[in-house]
């Protein structure tokens, strides 16, 4: 940084303030202390709030105290995260009101880019808000040991490690990703497959600049293995990896990551959707074991500046990235048993009863299974979903069916909505984030007919296994739709590959690979769970992350839904409401109680999601809304025997399965190795988990606690959803379209 006389470009000639310069600060005025509520005043104090000084313009902490410490002693700066404002403290008035009168609606210089400076406004405040203290908390089994490599020996390594022009995409072991280079040693990890071939080891291997290093950090006690596998990254600022588990099969517990050239902070997150940002500092050595390893997804966020704690510890600051090289080394794990080996002999189903019964088994139970998980995986909703949902009128009735964990829900606040989902567990994980949601199956729907005006069902009908069911699955959205009403639909597609480049799913072409991507329905993570990458998560966080969980500004990414709280907003219009929906809606004291909301409108019953009656015989039936269990209702309904589905925690789920079982095509279902072409229409789709260890067990082995789960899945042809579409009466598809390995639907209910 250049001195402050320097930066303050308008010199300090200038005593009193322009009628243009006052008129600006009285703008100003009005919207801090009426939009932010800051006290000012108009008489000179100790303290000034520095607009466009703040985090929020780039701004970091030192740059104000070069500019601001020449007028007299700086007590401290406080910066906010993401504000556009910070506070400068002097130790008396006298200099607050020589800076002002000299800093005063001038332009504080950054670095060379004249479009980087800012104006400063100076106000006076009676007191500075409390500093930002950044949290220090890191994942169970996290390490960070500090200054591990003197200088001379990150001096040493970057340059042993830099990459030449020479290191070009067709070598093997070098590749230009998305957002940064790599290169790899011992063996090569290929992104494709997320995986390395243990028969087919590089030629070279860990090089031995990094065995004294490697040698201290088996000292620590920490790692157990000397490492057999190293992937150099490059990252220049601006660039980042996106979140992901290094696959749980593939890798020893213990992956260490040294940092030269500059620090980074690293993105930790939880399936349950705890998430911490950590600093990595430059010459550090970052070792992941237990829970940090296996449980916690890592990543960094793509952008030029991190917010992070002030050295010392007590406020906030920015720092600009410079590039990075990461040494990660890893243990190859060699007597692995073969992915989905050991597991399955699914058959694909020919009637009712066995795909009611291989749902059960490869949808919900898996679902119900990797709930936690999986949840953790699943961020954002894609772009195109948010656009039909923010098309869609205010107090429209949504219903989310396959809400998973509530992903979608709460994007276009405007409506009333309700989720369910056939998997209890994600329906709850849906629920506690504040979202009206039940367990349903999506052929046997717990709403009123003629309710909606809008109906999501994103990623659902592929898991249906007979066309009969994909078809009855979509007959059940349009009964609930209301005449006029709109549903959008996504399924798998087949082909993946159908635009001009393949969809991010699929990792054909090694140097045009796309990190980051997610399986068609966003399962990046997903479906291998492991070293895949999930796929909005490098868009959704273009705002600043700090080095803390505190303050707001980093921690949790669950999105609570507003629900009770909005339906007052909403309900101004409760006459309307009342015209357009009849009894499906109540009144506006109705909405506007918490212990009655939408589902207690739509749904043809009065239980709620998740609430568990106990059976005379001792066994729990987790209810859907309809207060019926879903058995006895489906009963209710006229659906036969075959199709009764039941979610009985004990022993009498067998009835289910043993519907028509014996009579097959005998056509088993293959297993898709993830992120390849499918090979069949009617697959299992693997999912890694690696269990939560109890604690953070740093010795624990990872390869124990590792299990995979098969999810049935039928992927669509060209044409086929909009043909199940047309077998369905009283609907017209409005709109088809290929999007990320998807194909979707717009239907609308006539
Ligand atoms: O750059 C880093 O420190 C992390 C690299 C990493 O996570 C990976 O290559 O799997
Ligand atoms: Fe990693």
């Amino acid at each position: 940084m250049e001195g402050a006389d320097k930066d303050v470009a308008n010199g300090s000639k200038e005593t009193g303030l322009s009628k243009k310069l006052k008129k600006k600060l009285a703008k100003i005025e009005k919207s801090l202390s009426l939009k932010e509520k800051l006290q000012l005043t108009d008489f000179p104090t100790k303290v000034l709030c520095v607009q466009n000084g703040g985090l929020g313009n780039d701004v970091c902490q030192e740059e104000l105290m070069a500019a601001f410490s020449p007028h007299g002693a700086v007590d401290c700066v406080i910066m906010l995260p993401r504000k556009p404002y910070a506070f400068v403290c002097y130790s008396d008035c006298s200099s607050a009101m020589k800076a002002f009168q000299h800093l005063n609606g001038h332009t504080l210089k950054q670095g060379k880019d004249p479009s980087q400076n800012v104006i400063l406004y100076l106000l006076y405040v009676e007191r500075a808000p409390p500093s930002v203290v950044p949290s220090s908390e890191r994942p169970p089994g996290l390490h960070i040991l500090e200054d591990f490599v003197t200088i001379q020996e990150e001096a040493s390594l970057i340059e042993h490690f830099k990459f030449n022009i020479e290191d070009s995409e067709g070598q093997k072991e070098c590749g230009v990703m998305k957002h940064r280079q790599v290169k790899h040693f011992g063996y090569e990890f290929k992104y494709g497959i997320n995986d390395v071939d243990i028969n087919d080891p590089l030629p070279d291997g860990i090089p031995t600049i990094c065995k004294g290093f490697l040698d201290r950090s088996l000292a620590t006690g920490l790692v157990h293995f000397f490492p057999d596998q190293l992937t150099v990254n490059q990252y220049k600022p601006g660039q980042g990896i996106p979140p992901h588990v290094d696959t749980t099969y593939a890798f020893e517990d213990g992956i260490v990551s040294l940092s030269l050239g500059s620090q980074a902070v690293m993105d930790f997150r939880h399936p349950d959707g705890r998430h911490l940002s950590v600093v990595v500092p430059r010459r550090s050595l970052l070792i992941m074991t237990g829970d940090s390893r296996y449980v916690w997804s890592h990543g960094i966020t793509p952008r030029k500046s991190d917010i992070v704690a002030t050295p010392t510890g007590c406020g906030l600051t920015l720092v600009h990235r410079d590039t990075r090289l990461s040494l990660t080394f890893r243990k190859v794990v060699m007597d692995r048993k073969e992915e989905g080996k050991s597991v399955i002999e699914a058959l694909l189903p020919e009637t009712e009863g066995q795909a009611v019964a291989l749902e059960k088994e490869h949808v919900q139970q898996v679902y119900d299974d990797i709930a936690e998980h999986f949840s953790g995986t699943r961020y954002k909703p894609w772009p195109r979903v948010v656009d039909f949902l923010q098309e869609q009128p205010p107090l429209s009735l949504l219903a989310d069916v396959g809400c998973g964990n509530g992903k979608c829900l709460g994007v276009n606040k405007d409506l009333f909505e309700i989720g369910s989902d056939f998997s209890k567990n994600l329906a709850t994980i849906c629920r506690s984030r504040g979202n009206e949601t039940c367990v349903a199956d999506v052929t046997c729907l717990p709403f009123r007919s003629d309710s909606f005006d809008v109906v999501l069902c994103i990623a659902v009908i592929h898991h249906m296994a007979t066309k009969e069911r994909r078809q009855k699955a979509v007959s059940e959205i349009v009964r609930v739709l209301r005449a006029g009403g709109r549903a959008l639909l996504y399924v798998w597609a087949m082909e993946q590959d159908l635009q001009e480049k393949p969809s991010k799913y699929i990792h054909v072409n090694r140097q045009k690979r796309i990190e980051g991507s997610g399986s068609p329905d966003d399962e990046a993570c997903v479906v291998s769970g492991d070293h895949s990458r999930i796929a909005s998560s490098e868009s959704e966080e273009s705002g600043r992350v700090s080095a803390g969980g505190d303050g707001g500004f980093v921690g949790g990414t669950q999105k609570m839904s507003e629900l009770p709280g909005d339906v007052e907003k909403k309900s101004d219009r409760d006459m309307g409401l009342e015209e357009r929906y009849g009894s499906s809606v109540g009144s506006r004291k109705e909405l506007s109680d918490k212990s009655c909301s939408v589902s207690g409108s739509v749904c043809r019953g009065i239980e709620r999601c998740g609430e568990e009656k106990k059976e005379s015989d001792g066994s729990e039936i987790v209810s859907d809304c309809s207060g019926l269990s879903i058995s006895e209702r489906c009963k209710d309904e006229g659906v036969s025997a075959g199709e009764e589905k039941i979610t009985r925690k004990d022993g009498s789920e067998a009835n289910l399965e043993s519907h028509d079982k014996g009579r097959t095509t005998g056509k088993k279902l293959q297993i898709h190795v993830n992120r390849t072409q499918f090979q069949d229409q009617d697959m299992l789709v693997p999912w890694q988990l690696k269990k939560a260890a109890k604690s953070c067990d740093v010795s624990a082995s990872g390869s124990d606690q590792q299990q995979v789960f098969h999810r049935y899945y039928h992927m669509f042809q060209q044409g086929e959803l909009e043909a199940v579409c047309q077998g369905v009466p009283d609907c017209s598809v409005r709109k088809s379209y290929h999007d990320q390995g998807n194909w979707c639907v717009v239907l609308e209910k006539l």
